[in-house]
C-alpha cells in the first residue's frame, strides 16, 4: 500500500510537465493503483502528478516584485542549471536537472535556482487569465472566418478573373452546396482509408514520451496505403467528377469536420490527466471546441489525430490534383496535361508521399506532440488541406500557363533544393528526438537543458533555428511559379504558409522559452536567426 504524502485539498507546488517550473496546485484525489496525484493549477487545468514532481509549498521563496519584473536583471543573475555548462550527453544535462530539482531547497545558491524557476512561471499564469477574454473573441472570429474563406476561395477558383475585389463573390442558391452522392463520396474515402490504417500491415512506431513516461504505439504504414490508392485510381475510376463537384465535396467534407468536432469535444469533456493537452480547457465552449482539448483521442487503437492529419486529406489532395489533371486534358483538348499540371502534380506528390514515407517523424511535429484536437486540426486536415492546397491545380484547368524548357528546369531546382532542406532538417531532428546518443549524430553540438532533453545547436539547426521551415517556404514558392503571375490566386498557399509558418514559429519560440527557460536564450544567442539566414 504506497504511503500518500499530500492530502485532498493540499494546496503544494506541482511541477509543470516537461519542464522544471513549479506552479501553485490543489490537490483533488489520489489514486492508489497507479500512485499518482490529481491535481488542478490555478488556470483551471488538471493533471495527474507523480509524488516526485510535488513539493510543499513552504520549501519556496518568491523574489520581491521589483526584483522580478526586472528582465534585463533576470538575465544577468540568471543561475539555471542549463546554462552552467555544455556538454554532450543528455544523461548528463538529466542529472543536472535532478539534483536541481531535488536539493534546490536546502542549499541557498540552489535556493536561487528555485526562484528563477518561480520567476519565469509567475507571469504566464497572470497574462493568460488577462488574454482569456480576447482568446475567446478569437476563436468565434475563426470558426466563422475560416469556412468563409474556403468557400471565398473555391467560389473564385473557376472564375474567368479570380480577384479579390470580386467581394462578395456570386454565391450560388442554397440546395447546389448539397449533394447526397458528394457526402456519400467523402464517407466511403474516410471509411477506405481507415480501413487502411487498420490492416495490420507496416511498422508499429512508438510516439514520444506522454507526460507519465508511458509511449503510444501509431501504425505507421503510410507507404503500403499510398500504393493501395494508386493501383485503386489505376483501375480507371472517373476522377473528373471530383472537378465538377468540388464545391459539394467541399461542403461535404466540411460537415463531416464539424460532426468529428462536436465528437471530439464531447469525449474531451470526459478525458483526464495526460489524455489531455495543456490547451483548450478555458471553460469557454468556442474556445475549447476550436482548439481541442484531448490530445491523443483513440477508439481503441486508433489514433484519431493522427489518422486524420496524415491519411484522408493529405492524400485526397494528391487524388484532386490528379482529377484536375484529367480535367485539364478534357477541357483543354490535350493529350497529355500540360507541363505546368505536371510540375505542380509531381511536386506535391513527392511532399505528400514523402509525408507518408516519414510517417514516423510526424510524432515528434507540434501538432502530434502538444496540440489538442478539435475544431482547428479536423477541420485543417479534411477541409483545409484537401480543398485550398489543391487551389494551384484547379487554377491551372481553366487558367493555362505556357512554361519554356529553361523555366522548368529552374522551377525544378527551386523545388529540389527547397525538398533536400526540408527532409534533411526534419530527418535529423527527427533522429535526435528518438535517440539522441545516436552514433550518427555524435558530431553535432548540444546545449543541455535543465528537462532532460538537449537542443542541436549544430548542423541543420544550427544554421537557423527552423530550417525545416525554409526549406518548406522554397517548395511553395516553386508550386506556385509554374502557375505564372496573372492572377494572385495561386500564390495564396505561398501567401498563406508564410503567414502560417511565422506564426508557428512565434509559437514555438514561446513554448521552448517555457520549457528550457536560459538554456533556450542561449540556443537563440547561438542561432540568431529564425528562418532564413540573415534575414528574418
Ligand atoms: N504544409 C503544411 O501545411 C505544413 C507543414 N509543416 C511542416 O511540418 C514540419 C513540422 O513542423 P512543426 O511541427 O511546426 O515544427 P518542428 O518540427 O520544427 O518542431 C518544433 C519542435 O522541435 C523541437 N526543437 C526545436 N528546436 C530544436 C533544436 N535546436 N534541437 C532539437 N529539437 C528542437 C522542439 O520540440 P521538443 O524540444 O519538445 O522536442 C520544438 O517544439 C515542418 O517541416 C513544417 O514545415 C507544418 C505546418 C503546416
Ligand atoms: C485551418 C488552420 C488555419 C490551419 C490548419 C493547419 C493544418 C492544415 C496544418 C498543421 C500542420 C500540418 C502538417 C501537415 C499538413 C497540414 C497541417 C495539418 C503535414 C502533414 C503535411 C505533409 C508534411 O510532410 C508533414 C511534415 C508531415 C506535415 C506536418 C504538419
Amino acid at each position: 500500500m504506497p504511503t500518500v504524502r499530500y492530502q485532498n485539498g493540499d494546496m503544494v507546488m506541482g511541477r509543470w510537465p516537461g519542464s522544471n517550473l513549479y506552479y501553485e496546485v490543489k490537490v483533488l484525489d489520489f489514486d492508489a493503483k497507479s500512485s499518482l496525484y490529481t491535481v488542478i493549477y490555478k488556470d483551471g487545468t488538471e493533471l495527474e502528478l507523480k509524488e516526485q514532481d510535488m513539493k510543499n509549498a513552504s520549501g519556496f521563496q518568491t523574489r520581491s516584485r521589483s526584483r522580478s519584473r526586472s528582465p534585463g536583471r533576470r538575465r544577468s543573475q540568471s543561475r539555471s542549471p542549463a546554462r552552467t555548462t555544455r556538454r554532450s550527453s543528455s544523461r548528463m544535462a538529466a542529472a543536472v536537472t535532478t539534483a536541481a530539482i531535488t536539493d534546490g531547497v536546502t542549499s541557498s545558491r540552489k535556493d536561487t535556482r528555485l526562484k528563477d524557476s518561480l520567476e519565469i512561471r509567475l507571469s504566464p499564469l497572470v497574462s493568460a487569465t488577462a488574454a482569456f477574454s480576447s482568446y475567446c473573441l478569437r476563436a468565434y472570429f475563426w470558426l466563422l472566418f475560416l469556412p468563409a474563406w474556403v468557400l471565398f476561395l473555391v467560389l473564385q477558383v473557376n472564375l474567368e478573373d479570380p480577384s479579390l475585389t470580386n467581394f462578395p463573390p456570386p454565391l450560388p442558391a442554397l440546395e447546389a452546396f448539397w449533394d447526397a452522392q458528394a457526402l456519400g463520396f467523402v464517407i466511403l474515402w474516410i471509411l477506405f482509408q481507415a480501413l487502411l490504417y487498420i490492416l495490420p500491415v507496416g511498422k508499429l512506431s512508438e510516439g514520444v514520451p506522454l507526460r507519465s513516461g508511458k509511449k503510444l504505439k501509431y501504425r505507421t504504414n503510410g507507404e503500403a496505403v499510398s500504393l493501395a490508392v494508386a493501383a485503386a485510381v489505376h483501375q480507371g475510376v472517373d476522377l473528373t467528377y471530383i472537378h465538377s463537384h468540388f464545391l459539394q465535396l467541399t461542403a461535404a467534407s466540411f460537415l463531416v469536420a464539424v460532426l468529428l468536432s462536436v465528437y471530439l469535444y464531447v469525449r474531451s469533456q470526459y478525458a483526464a490527466g495526460e489524455q489531455l493537452a495543456l490547451g483548450g480547457s478555458s471553460g469557454n465552449v468556442a474556445y475549447d471546441f476550436f482548439k481541442g482539448h484531448e490530445l491523443n483521442p483513440r477508439i481503441k487503437e486508433f489514433d484519431l489525430k493522427f489518422f486524420c492529419e496524415m491519411r484522408p486529406g493529405l492524400i485526397g489532395w494528391c487524388l484532386i490534383n490528379f482529377a484536375m489533371a484529367l480535367a485539364e486534358m478534357k477541357q483543354q483538348g490535350l493529350d497529355a496535361p500540360s507541363y505546368s499540371m505536371i510540375l505542380v502534380n509531381l511536386f506535391q506528390l513527392l511532399y505528400v508521399v514523402d509525408g507518408l514515407w516519414n510517417e514516423e517523424a510526424i510524432l515528434t511535429t507540434m501538432d502530434l506532440m502538444h496540440d489538442g484536437f478539435g475544431f482547428m486540426l479536423a477541420f485543417g486536415d479534411l477541409v483545409w488541406v484537401p480543398f485550398t492546397y489543391t487551389l494551384q491545380a484547379y487554377y491551372l484547368v481553366s487558367h493555362p500557363n505556357h512554361l519554356s524548357l529553361p523555366a522548368v528546369a529552374a522551377i525544378v531546382t527551386l523545388k529540389l533544393v527547397g525538398f533536400y532542406i526540408f527532409r534533411k532538417s526534419n530527418s535529423e531532428k527527427n533522429a535526435f528526438r528518438r535517440n539522441p546518443s545516436d552514433p550518427k549524430l555524435s558530431h553535432l553540438q548540444i546545449i543541455p537543458t535543465a528537462t532532460g532533453k538537449s537542443l542541436l545547436v549544430s548542423g541543420w539547426w544550427g544554421v537557423v533555428r527552423h530550417p525545416n521551415y525554409l526549406g518548406d517556404l522554397l517548395m511553395a514558392l516553386a508550386w506556385s511559379l509554374p502557375c505564372g503571375f496573372s492572377h494572385l490566386l495561386p500564390w495564396y498557399y505561398m501567401i498563406y504558409f508564410i503567414i502560417l509558418l511565422v506564426h508557428r514559429d512565434a509559437r514555438d519560440m514561446s513554448e521552448c522559452r517555457r520549457k528550457y527557460g536560459s538554456a533556450w536564450d542561449e540556443y537563440c544567442r547561438t542561432v540568431r536567426y529564425r528562418i532564413i539566414p540573415r534575414v528574418y
